[in-house]
């Protein structure tokens, strides 16, 4: 590993000995860091690595045990986030603060002067969305938005305040190729334009891509510097995880035949504006199988998940079929007596209570389906059996934490996704439906994830894979379907499968103009 802690030109940030500890965990522990003007610095890190709490010091939201910042030479205390945004610090987080019942405008007011007018901001906002190239409409609901559009708002929003460094946490773990495209290209403008831009990504190609310098840390330290243009993806999860990285093995599918998930014929008005109609769509996924869905996000896939999962009901009883038994018009708790096991795409509210202790979150999502295991005679909570469940899907995921049960909101991100996950797989569920598996999660942990889910499905049951990620399904799925528009293409054998035929389903092809040739496959 090449050794480029300090940088060529003049340094905008100067951290040295930066200290934070958490209970009786140093988060991070004495890190050093520069930045210099007008670069691209990736912060690279295995989950729970210490990367989110370093920038949150930096943003003035955490506050330091130890350490000093400098900036532009001067020693600094950034005691809160208004103070960093005066030094001229930016943040855009990982997860997002927007308020839905606003519009965007609003949300945006919220966090500028208070006596700058409504229609000013909406102007300033619509005009450098559109010169940034990430066009935004100030006047919708946030409600209304996709994900990608919710971020360019919290990208807009930094962007106003003129910052001189803009913290990006996991910007594109939610956005499509496209949207991440684009955002490069903003990312790149503003580095000719003398910005400097700190970077946090699990995704090593495009930290290879962007990034001029890299610090690497692990276990709260900082563990190497490098440039990333002269690194493979390999050799940097490497760095990151301090041995190597295997993709997951799919051994040949053992699907028996038995159908597991049947949906037949399922519609689904659109629940609001902006969201996608689903249209007559069958499947079937088989005990032994993977099935994977591909598409570009916003093609319905969140409304698909909500009709599965029964977040959704359905009119019609058997457009759902779980085991044989119509489950069209059951609810989540019902289904999952079924057998099936559902993990949402949110992590924080939706697959996790944030305020509670991973154990409770444990109960609070099985106390019916395990109802014989946790709650003893008289309805008392057998607490010792639900603690020793909760340190087994700990153990068995590796999920990094700083206390024994801490809660939910104190995981790192990607340590919060693998006890979620590893809270469903130790269910051995018959059915197993997971939306974006490895959203935010290290190279490492997303193999343990893929691999877990496949041995799931060689041990009998059937997984439906719904992921942005492309290589992720083409090394996880026996078949691939492709959602566009609210439809869904019919499976395509892996074997069949090339990176090209679901390429021109995911961009709207016709499936009947899609051809497997000798040339294309
Ligand atoms: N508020 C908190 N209270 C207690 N522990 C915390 C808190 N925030 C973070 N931690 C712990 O500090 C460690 C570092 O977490 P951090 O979020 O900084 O990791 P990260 O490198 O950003 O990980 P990821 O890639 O998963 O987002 C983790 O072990 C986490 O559990």
């Amino acid at each position: 590993m090449q050794s480029s802690a300090e940088t060529a030109g003049p340094n905008l940030l100067e951290v040295r000995g930066l200290t934070k500890i958490f209970g009786t965990l140093k988060a991070c522990d004495g890190v050093d860091l520069t930045i210099a003007k007008g670069e691209i610095h990736a912060l690279l890190g295995e989950n729970g690595a210490g990367k989110s709490t370093l920038v949150k010091m930096l943003f003035g939201s955490l506050e330091p045990n130890d350490g000093v910042i400098s900036w532009n030479g001067e020693p600094v205390t950034i005691a809160s986030p208004s103070m960093a945004k005066k030094l001229g610090i930016g943040m855009v987080f990982q997860h997002f603060s927007l308020f839905e019942a606003l519009t965007a405008a609003e949300n945006i007011a919220l966090s500028l002067q208070a006596d700058t007018p409504l229609s000013t901001i909406s102007a300033k906002a619509r005009a450098l969305s559109y010169s940034y190239g990430l066009p935004l409409d100030p006047e919708a609901l946030v409600g209304d938005l996709s994900v990608g559009e919710r971020q360019r708002i919290e990208i807009i929003r930094c962007l106003l305040q003129t910052p001189d460094l803009i913290i990006l946490d996991e910007p594109t773990s939610v956005l499509t190729p496209q949207e991440a495209d684009k955002l490069f290209e903003t990312l790149e403008r503003l580095r000719a334009e003398g910005k400097s831009i700190l970077y946090i990504s699990h995704r090593l190609d495009e930290v290879r891509r962007l990034c001029d310098r890299a610090t690497i840390m692990r276990h709260g330290k900082v563990v190497g510097h490098c440039d990333p243009r002269q690194e493979t993806p390999s050799s940097l999860a490497r760095m990151m995880v301090g041995s190597e990285v295997k993709n997951a093995e799919r051994p040949p599918s053992a699907a028996s035949g038995e159908e597991i998930l049947g949906i037949c014929g399922l519609s689904r008005k659109p629940a609001g504006p902006f969201s996608m109609p689903l249209k007559n769509i069958w499947l079937s996924v088989r005990a032994g199988e993977v099935l994977g869905i591909a598409g570009v996000a916003g093609n319905g896939q969140g409304e698909f998940f909500e009709a599965v999962s029964g977040e959704a009901r359905q009119e019609a009883g058997d457009a759902i079929r779980i085991r044989g038994q119509q489950a069209g018009r059951l609810g989540i708790s019902a289904r999952r007596l079924l057998g099936a096991a559902f993990v949402p795409e949110e992590r924080l509210g939706h697959g996790a209570a944030p305020r509670m202790k991973l154990s409770e979150n444990l109960l609070l999502s099985r106390h019916r389906t395990d109802r014989k295991a946790f709650i003893g005679t008289g309805g008392f909570v057998k607490s010792g059996a639900i603690q020793s469940a909760a340190q087994r899907i700990i153990k068995a995921m590796d999920v990094r934490k700083s206390a024994p049960d801490p809660e939910a909101a104190a995981l790192s991100g990607g340590n919060l996704q693998k006890f979620i996950i590893g809270r469903e797989l130790d269910r051995q569920p018959a059915l197993m439906v997971v939306n974006q598996p490895t959203w935010g999660v290290d190279a490492g942990a997303a193999a343990r994830i893929r691999q877990a889910l496949i041995e799931l499905a060689r041990g009998g049951s059937a997984v439906l894979v719904i992921s942005q990620d492309l290589d992720e399904l083409f090394e996880m799925s026996d078949a691939i379907a492709v959602m566009h528009n609210g439809e869904l293409s019919k499976p395509i054998p892996i074997a069949e499968a090339t990176l090209e035929k679901i390429g021109l389903l995911m961009g709207g092809a016709e499936p009947g103009h899609v051809h497997v040739s000798a040339e294309t496959a």
